[in-house]
C-alpha cells in the first residue's frame, strides 16, 4: 500500500487498509527498503507472456494491456503474472494510476479459463482459486487509481476485473456484452464477486443480474451503472487517460484513505474467509454435476464456432 502524506510517499506491502498512519509509516519504510529498485523498468514497456505493462514516467500512469490469445481467458499463469505486475506497480513510487485494457479489439477478457476448472485435481483447483483471489485482492485493494478501458466483451471473471477498478469506460458497440453470467454455466458467483457487483450497481440489480446470469449490452450496462461511460472504440484509451488525469488531480492520501474506507469491509470479508472460500470452490467444482455442466459449456463454445 502506498500513501502520499504531506508530500511524502509511504509504501507498504498490503492492500488498502485503515491502519493508523504511524504503523503504516513504520511498516512502509521497512518494506520499501527491502524492495528491489524499481527504476529498472520505469519509462520502458515490459513485456510478459500474457500482457504488456507500460509506465509513463511523466504522467505516473501505467497501461496494462492484456494480450493472451484468443480471448484473454484468465488462466493460472495469466493470473499469477497479473498479480506480480500489480505488485510491482503498487510498489513503484512513480506509478499513481493503472489503465487496464485488451489488445484484442473485440474481447476485454473471456473470464476465468474454463479449462482450469474442468478435469483438474483438487490441488490444482485450490491453487487456481487462490490465484483468482489474489488477482481480485490486488486490483480491488489497489492504492492506485484503476480504470478499466473495456474495449470488448467481458463476461464473468472479465466483468469482475472491471468491477474491481475505480472507473469503467466501455466501447460503445452494441455487439459487446458484460456481466456475471456464472449461473448460465451452472456455477455460482462466489460472495466476493457478488459483493463487488453490489458495491457498483446495488443489491436489487445484482440479485436480478446474478440469478439470471445476465449479460448486458454496452448501452444497458450504462443504464444500470455497471459501466460509467460509453465512448467510441477508437477514443477509449485517450478518454481513459483523460479521466485518469481528473482522478490524479485529487491529493493521493485523501483519495486513498477514502477508497480504503469504502472498500475495506469487502476486502476483509474475503481475507478472513480466504481458506474456506478455496475449500468451497474445490468442493463445488469437483462435483460430478458441475464438471458435467462445464463440459457441456466447453462443447457449446466449440460448436458455436463451427
Ligand atoms: C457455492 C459457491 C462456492 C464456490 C464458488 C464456486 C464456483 C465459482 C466458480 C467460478 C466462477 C467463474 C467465473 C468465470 O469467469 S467462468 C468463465 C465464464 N466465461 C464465459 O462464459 C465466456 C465464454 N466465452 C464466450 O462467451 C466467447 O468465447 C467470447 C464472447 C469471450 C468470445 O467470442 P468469440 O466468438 O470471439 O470467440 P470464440 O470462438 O467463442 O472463442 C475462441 C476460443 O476461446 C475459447 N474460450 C472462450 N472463452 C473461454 C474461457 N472462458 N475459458 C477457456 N476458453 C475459452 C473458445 O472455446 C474457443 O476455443 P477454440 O478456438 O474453439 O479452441
Amino acid at each position: 500500500m502506498a500513501v502520499l502524506l504531506n508530500g511524502l510517499r509511504l509504501v507498504s506491502s498490503g492492500n488498502l487498509s485503515l491502519h493508523g498512519i504511524k504503523s503504516l509509516q513504520y511498516k512502509s519504510t521497512r518494506i520499501l527498503c527491502q524492495l528491489p529498485c524499481k527504476s529498472s523498468y520505469q519509462g520502458r514497456p515490459f513485456s510478459n507472456k500474457n500482457m504488456t505493462v507500460e509506465l509513463d514516467n511523466n504522467t505516473g500512469v501505467a497501461v496494462i494491456q492484456m494480450k493472451k490469445p484468443p480471448v484473454n481467458s484468465l488462466s493460472l499463469e495469466f493470473l499469477t503474472e497479473f498479480a506480480i505486475n500489480m505488485e510491482k506497480l503498487e510498489m513503484d513510487r512513480e506509478c499513481r494510476g493503472v489503465v487496464l485494457t485488451s489488445s484484442n479489439p473485440k474481447i476485454f477478457s473471456a473470464g476465468l479459463d474454463i479449462n482450469e476448472m474442468y478435469g483438474k485435481t483438487p490441488e490444482h483447483s485450490g491453487e487456481f482459486w487462490r490465484a483468482v483471489q489474489e488477482m481480485w485482492l490486488k486490483l480491488y485493494g489497489s492504492n492506485m487509481v484503476t480504470i478499466a478501458a473495456i474495449n470488448g466483451s467481458s463476461p464473468a471473471g472479465g466483468c469482475l476485473m472491471a468491477l474491481a477498478c475505480d472507473y469503467r469506460i466501455m466501447a460503445d458497440n452494441p455487439k459487446y456484452a458484460i456481466g456475471l453470467n456464472e449461473t448460465k454455466l451452472g456455477i455460482v458467483a462466489p460472495f466476493w464477486f457478488k459483493d463487488s457487483m453490489i458495491n457498483v450497481i446495488g443489491r436489487r440489480a445484482t440479485e436480478h443480474s446474478l440469478q439470471l446470469g445476465l449479460m448486458y449490452s454496452a448501452s444497458n450496462a450504462l443504464k444500470i451503472g455497471l459501466v460509467d461511460q460509453l465512448v467510441a472504440q477508437d477514443k477509449i484509451m485517450t478518454h481513459a487517460l483523460s479521466v485518469m488525469s481528473e482522478w490524479l488531480a485529487i491529493p493521493d492520501h485523501a483519495r486513498q484513505i477514502t477508497k480504503s474506507m469504502m472498500r475495506k469491509p469487502t476486502l476483509d470479508r474475503l481475507l478472513t474467509n480466504r481458506e474456506s472460500d478455496i475449500q468451497n470452490f474445490v468442493n463445488f467444482i469437483s462435483k460430478d454435476s458441475i464438471q458435467k455442466s462445464l463440459q457441456l459449456y466447453l462443447e457449446m463454445l466449440k460448436q458455436r464456432k463451427s
